[in-house]
């Protein structure tokens, strides 16, 4: 559906990307993750034609996305991280203006619009000016907003960022079902749980380059890491976490109130840590050994938390 070959682009003295390849196949749900910084606005700038590459190739159904603009830009839709919504005007309004912007008119727009309020749980609300709009359905408009021209591939750039759980599984089950009519999409996020609930294969994206790529159970059979040693804490004393920190330097990540160790094998290091967090005046609540997880992963790639 959509082949990216060797993306390169600089902001000035900023190296946003560097090399990067892409093949999404038709259907395909594939997940960008990374933290902020790392490239991936960049990436789905250039990709839907708004942004230029200083050097790379885009191919969409085998055409090249240059050669072939207007006919590939039908094929796209982006649903962009800031929300691109007039606050005055209903939704329908809204859908209404983006609906002409890309040349549907008239009784097919009113349809297509009304389907997809429908669709997003929102044609109660359809006369309803957006400001009046909770975060998390003014996301919803803004997907409603990428898919009025039926688009074969869609760009969603963190859709998710600043609403509460609840919108966030809504947004989650439209995604979902998109994905199961058999839309290709692109997600990018820097929360590995959508990542890994979400999508069918995962490019980990840093500092511009795509240092990992795969399924999420490929991703995890590349690793050392086998599981993670998850240790609750009450006392969050500074020294203590130093000590563990030196001891389990690129291994460990802190969070407020727990520990994440990742480990290659959780059941010989859990004594010798029980042990250090005695000796650090750590008093631990709880302990658990999980199943690794792509912030593991990353923490292996990087040297770094998905989350700083
Ligand atoms: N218009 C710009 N001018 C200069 N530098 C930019 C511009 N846009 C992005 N950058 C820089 O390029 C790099 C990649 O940014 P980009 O927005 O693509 O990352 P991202 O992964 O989408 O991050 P975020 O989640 O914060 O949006 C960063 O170092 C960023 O500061």
């Amino acid at each position: 559906m959509l082949v990216a070959k060797n993306l390169s682009k600089s902001y000035k003295e900023v190296k946003a990307l560097t090399d990067v390849t892409l093949n999404i196949q038709k259907g395909e749900l594939y997940g960008m993750l990374g933290p902020n910084g790392a490239g991936k606005t960049t990436t789905i700038s250039i990709l839907s034609s708004l942004l230029k590459p200083d050097d790379g190739k885009i191919f969409y159904e085998e055409k090249s996305l240059y050669q072939n603009l207007s006919e590939c830009k039908k094929l796209i839709g982006v649903v962009p991280q800031e929300i691109a919504l007039y606050e005055d005007l209903t939704a329908s309004e809204n859908l209404k203006f983006w609906g002409t912007m890309y040349g549907i008119k008239g009784q097919q727009l009113q349809n297509k619009s009304d389907e997809l309020l429908e669709f997003l749980g929102l044609a109660d609300r359809k006369n309803h000016k957006i400001k009046t709009y909770s975060g998390g359905m003014k996301r919803r408009i803004n997907i409603a907003a990428a898919l009025l021209h039926d688009p074969k591939i869609v760009f969603m750039d963190e859709p998710t960022v600043g609403i509460d759980p609840q919108s966030r599984n809504l947004i989650f089950e439209v995604i979902e079902e998109l994905h199961s009519r058999g839309l290709t999409m692109i997600y990018t996020t820097h929360y590995m749980e959508e990542a890994e609930r979400l999508c069918d294969r995962i490019g980990i994206i840093d500092e511009g380059r795509i240092i990992a790529e795969g399924s999420l159970d490929e991703l995890k059979a590349n690793s050392s890491i086998k599981e993670e040693i998850h240790l609750e804490y009450s006392n969050p004393n500074k020294n203590g976490l130093e000590q563990l920190t030196d001891r389990y330097n690129g291994q460990l990540l802190v969070n407020d109130d727990h520990l994440i160790l990742s480990s290659s094998q959780a059941n010989s290091e859990l004594p010798e840590l029980i042990q250090l967090c005695s000796q650090s005046e750590l008093l631990l609540d709880k302990i658990d050994i999980r199943s690794l997880s792509l912030e593991s992963i990353f923490l292996e790639l990087t040297g770094k938390s998905l989350r700083d």
